[in-house]
């Protein structure tokens, strides 16, 4: 149990990242409240078998009233239209943040319609899994791992603090930075992972019509590995390329001259080049697990995703 850190929390959207935060107040005591909104009343019915909240409405507007703080986490696309629907209803003095994979364009579609009087602060919890929906979330997803906060210039110091504070009660290391910096390394670090999968799972799938079933009969670990980053949410991954349009072009160029120059070592037998790449990374992935990140992500987690 923790100190409570706000009287009322509403949660806009309930899926794993919604409704993982809603698990992690309730188990904390983080909030006296949590007001639970989502669009559809299946996903809403659901929130409430799992309780959740204490309080469920498919109204945005109705949920944002009394609160404190107010945690948007629907698919990218979607902010600019839940930032009109709560604007004329939030609470003077609330927070509000989001949980959105691209910070750009969530700045630019809620920003213009969020009233001066509340602390506008974006976020990004660096955690989660390819399943959606709120029976995917688990209680502790964000502990061990980063969130980023991109507050624009000018923003209310204290309403920082505490949305850190917050994180923090979840386990997470708080990061700031702008948000340009973070689509910039987001792009890199998870966008281009889930479009190469995407990519190498559909190429596949295109061949599994000459080689039948083989692709699934002899998947190596290699390529099992693309298809849970292939399996995630279609909604949401479509909305990160669609919002993250110009920072994942520019990746996807370095990606392809890099690809193409890989290519080149295959095609002339340039053994050199390709051992020197293959050390270079794998020196990559020893310096993560050494900085704790890879065993950060939990064994919960872990078990989790195997489970589903
Ligand atoms: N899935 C992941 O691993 C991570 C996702 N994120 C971000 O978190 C946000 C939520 O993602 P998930 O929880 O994974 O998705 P999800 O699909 O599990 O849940 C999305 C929620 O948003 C609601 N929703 C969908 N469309 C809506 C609309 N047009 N208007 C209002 N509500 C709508 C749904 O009813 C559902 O409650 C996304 O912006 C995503 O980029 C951030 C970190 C990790
Ligand atoms: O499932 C995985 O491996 C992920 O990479 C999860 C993830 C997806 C989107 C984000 O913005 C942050 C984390």
């Amino acid at each position: 149990m923790m100190a409570q850190q706000f009287e009322t929390i509403a949660l806009i959207g309930i899926g794993l990242i919604g409704s993982s935060i809603a698990r992690d107040i309730l188990d904390r005591q983080l909030a006296g409240t949590i007001v639970v909104s989502t669009r559809s009343e299946a996903t809403l019915k659901r929130a409430g078998e799992l309780g959740l909240g204490h309080r469920y409405t498919l109204s945005a507007a109705e949920a944002v009233k009394d609160a404190d703080l107010v945690i948007v986490s629907v698919p990218v696309g979607a902010s600019g239209a839940v930032a009109a629907e709560i604007a004329a209803h939030l609470k003077p003095g609330a927070i509000v943040t989001d949980v959105g994979s691209t910070k750009g364009s969530v700045i630019a579609q809620m920003a213009p319609h969020l009233p001066d009087s509340v602390h506008f602060v974006p976020g990004h919890p660096i955690a989660g899994t390819e399943h959606s929906g709120p029976d995917a979330g688990f209680a502790g997803l964000f502990r061990g791992r980063w969130c980023i906060l991109t507050p624009p210039p000018g923003t209310d110091e204290e309403a920082v603090a505490r949305l850190r504070l917050f994180w923090e009660a979840l386990g997470s290391m708080v990061d700031e930075m702008d948000p340009e910096h973070h689509d910039m390394v987001l792009a890199i670090v998870s966008h281009l992972p889930h479009i190469i999968a995407y990519n190498i799972v559909g190429t596949a799938d295109d061949l599994a019509t000459v080689t039948e079933s083989e692709v699934i009969k002899y998947s190596a670990s290699g390529f099992r590995d693309f298809t849970r980053l292939a399996a995630s949410d279609p909604t949401m991954w479509r909305d990160v390329c669609l919002h993250n349009k110009d920072a994942i072009l520019e990746m996807l160029a370095r990606f392809s001259e890099d690809l193409a120059s890989l290519q080149r070592a295959i095609r002339w037998g340039d053994g050199d080049k390709l051992f020197d790449l293959f050390t270079r990374t794998r020196a990559i992935r020893r310096s993560i697990i050494q900085a704790g990140q890879d065993t950060a992500m939990p064994d919960f987690g872990r078990h989790a995703m195997d489970q589903k």
